[in-house]
């Protein structure tokens, strides 16, 4: 099914023609043009909702960037349409709210799976089925960030659909629910708090392409929580290298195959 009036997905509006293989994918539309910066010959391809895409080339294969905008809907949205236009390999490379008191801002955290708290996911795969990113994307991901000396944690990271229901979740009418789920994350070692990632290792799961993640810590309120110190991080550009470096590594391996 495609609702377009031309070859274009119909919320992305790009063709096969307009992408590559190898698809980095933040949250944050502006956060695209920082991450093209780091392809050879990168062109503006798509600017369609929250979805703008560029277009180039790392280590000579083509490769792009595609926004998600916020939340499991519109990134699966972004992954089922880049897949019906030939994506294999995905890096969403984003931002995130650290939990552990050892997940400093400014560090990176890479995703080996993600807790189910939104509702996207649940509209694929019954919630027994685990979150998982894919283990190649991951390891790459890892030699990434130990190739450029960037401080980085792999392991569970927990999405959910309100953003304020992680940062004011007292205020919530389900505040029971919210805190006492958050008290059982910390309990079981996750890492950080994000979006997007749950929904999008489901996705490549079911139509069987590679996915992982790397994120920015933004801040951290368990450290907040505990007197620690904890100056917010807004510049991503480590987290994008990282998510670039992995992209070039998983190019290679693949060319090596
Ligand atoms: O910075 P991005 O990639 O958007 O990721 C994070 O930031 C947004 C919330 O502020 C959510 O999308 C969350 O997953
Ligand atoms: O705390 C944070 C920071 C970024 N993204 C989130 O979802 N939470």
């Amino acid at each position: 099914m495609n609702y377009s009036e031309d070859n274009k997905q119909y919320h992305i509006g790009v063709d096969e023609n307009d992408i590559g293989k190898y698809v980095i994918l933040p949250g944050d539309p502006k956060r695209c043009k920082k991450i093209a910066a780091h392809f050879e010959d990168a062109k503006l391809v798509g600017d369609h909702r929250e979805y703008i895409t560029y277009t180039g080339y790392l280590n000579g294969e083509k490769v792009s960037v595609t926004s998600t905008g916020i939340g499991g809907p519109s990134a699966a949205i972004a992954m089922e349409e880049l897949v019906k236009l030939g994506a294999h390999t995905f890096i969403r490379v984003g931002t995130c709210g650290g939990m552990q008191e050892n997940i400093k801002s400014g560090d990176v955290v890479i995703a080996n799976a993600a807790i189910r708290a939104e509702g996207t996911s649940k509209e694929y795969a019954p919630i027994e089925f685990p979150a998982v990113s894919n283990f190649e994307v991951t390891t790459a991901l890892k030699n990434a960030s130990d190739k450029l000396k960037q401080a980085s944690h792999i392991g569970v990271v927990q999405c959910k659909d309100s953003f304020y229901g992680q940062h004011e979740p007292d205020k919530m009418p389900i505040s029971y629910e919210l805190e006492n789920k958050w008290n059982a994350w910390l309990k079981m070692g996750t890492l950080a708090s994000e979006m997007e990632s749950a929904a999008l290792f489901t996705v490549a799961n079911y139509l069987k392409v590679r996915a992982g993640s790397c994120f920015l810590v933004v801040a951290n309120q368990e450290r907040e929580k505990a007197g620690l110190k904890n100056p917010v991080v807004h510049d991503t550009e480590m987290a994008i290298k990282v998510g670039v470096e992995a992209l070039k590594e998983l190019i290679d391996l693949d060319k090596n195959r």
